[in-house]
């Protein structure tokens, strides 16, 4: 038998990877999977810091049970966020151990309500309230929008432990390493960043809020419901989500097309190779029939520049650049310096759509809007030159 994954003394990791799940919130795909992790503080009062996914019913009690015996039961379960991939077992739980209190705040209350009639045992804390355990004392911070209304973290007074919910969470299972040391760290901080911008990105101002009231605790270890936990590197994540939060790109840039037979491609590469020559490295090429938005949304989010071009297809946008432009517009995408092209066969139409789209968003726009009828000539791609090089130019100011 595998020993417990111990997080500190008594503190316990009763995580579980799911490598079936295709997409998250039947939208972003897993390619590397996602662990759900939940935590058990193993005190006077034995504590439980959320559950995991509902299908994980038999593994999640396995883990339970071989920390806390058979014959002891669970005191507190703390609900610091309502998203089924946490709450999952909730009732599980309650029908495992009958006595068990289910703490959160006034949202969360309401909503285990309206999810599964739940209204006994309930336990309300507000902000800032403390229970002790025993040795540990958990005290409560309410971080709502980050991601959901009724968002809480709890912060171990103890041992510094900050169990932060969905934020520093990741995509990625946890293969055999739980811990930010034990782990290969560009994966989980670009899976991270994956997650970041395709499930908390709209919310960048609910973050900053939330690290203005949290900016005094002194954050040992990070304990997330997703990914690795971070004992070693905690400040790492906190300077990563401040600066996604804050929608600070870094030097480089996102060039994404929609094209049906290659005119647009061609040009794209063009910029492209313009952009190179003008000393960039960070170039990211992506045709957007082809790679999930998933992974460009968090290009987009890790970079300053963005050059979006699209086809006309039945007088408006490529249906591919369509569907991104709509998500990026959702995830309220600001702060970046976008150039857009179009092409067209007739009367044209994507060019007008986009010019839309930046117009919607607070990003600064690099030369002008180019519109180019089928196949680019010289001076086409002259003007994507000039595109290019203004781009460039707005990035090193
Ligand atoms: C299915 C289809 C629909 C199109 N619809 C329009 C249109 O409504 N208006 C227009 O001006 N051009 C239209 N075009 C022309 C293309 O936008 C134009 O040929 C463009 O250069 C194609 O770029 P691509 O080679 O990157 O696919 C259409 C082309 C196709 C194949």
């Amino acid at each position: 038998m595998l020993e417990a994954v111990k997080v500190s003394e008594n503190v316990y990791w009763v995580g579980v990877n799911d490598r079936k799940l295709e997409l998250f919130e039947n939208l972003w795909p897993l390619p590397y999977g996602v662990a759900y992790n939940s935590y058990i503080i193993d005190d006077e009062k034995v504590t439980l810091i959320d559950t995991v996914e509902e299908g994980q019913l038999n593994q999640y009690m396995k883990e339970i049970k071989e920390i806390i015996g058979d014959n002891r039961g669970i005191d507190y379960l703390i609900v610091n966020h309502m998203e089924p991939d946490h709450s999952g077992l909730i009732e599980a739980l309650v029908k495992e151990f009958p006595n068990i209190k289910l703490v959160g705040n006034k949202k969360t209350i309401e909503m285990m309500e309206s999810f599964f009639g739940i209204t006994n045992n309930t336990y309300e804390v507000k902000e800032g309230d403390v229970i002790d355990l025993g040795k540990h004392r958990l005290k409560f911070y309410t971080t709502p929008m980050v991601h959901w209304p009724e968002s809480m973290v709890a912060y171990e007074e103890t041992e510094k432990m900050l169990f932060s919910s969905d934020a520093f969470g990741s995509f990625g299972t946890l293969d055999g390493g739980i811990f930010d040391d034990e782990v290969e760290l560009d994966f989980f901080e670009g899976e991270m960043r994956r997650y970041y911008s395709n499930i908390v990105g709209k919310y960048g101002g609910a973050v900053q809020r939330a690290f203005t009231k949290l900016k005094d605790l002194d954050i040992k270890r990070i304990c997330p419901s997703h990914g690795p936990i971070w004992r070693s590197y905690p400040e790492k994540v906190l300077e990563l989500y401040d600066k996604w939060s804050k929608y600070e790109g870094e030097e480089g840039v996102v060039i994404v097309y929609g094209t049906m037979y290659g005119n647009t491609a061609k040009i794209a590469e063009s910029i492209g190779r313009a952009i190179t020559q003008k000393g960039i490295k960070n170039v990211k090429i992506y045709d957007a029939s082809k790679t999930h938005s998933s992974f460009i949304i968090s290009d987009i989010w890790k970079y300053k520049g963005l050059i979006i071009g699209s086809s006309t297809y039945d007088a408006t946008l490529f249906p591919p650049v369509e569907s991104l432009i709509s998500k990026l517009q959702n995830k309220g995408i600001k702060n970046k310096i976008v150039g857009i092209f179009g092409t067209y066969g007739w009367s044209g139409g994507s060019l007008k759509k986009l010019k839309e789209f930046v117009n919607s968003i607070d990003c600064q726009l690099a030369y002008k809007p180019l519109d180019i009828k089928h196949s680019p000539n010289e001076s086409a791609i002259n003007e994507c030159i000039k595109l290019a090089e203004d781009l460039v130019n707005r990035l090193r100011k």
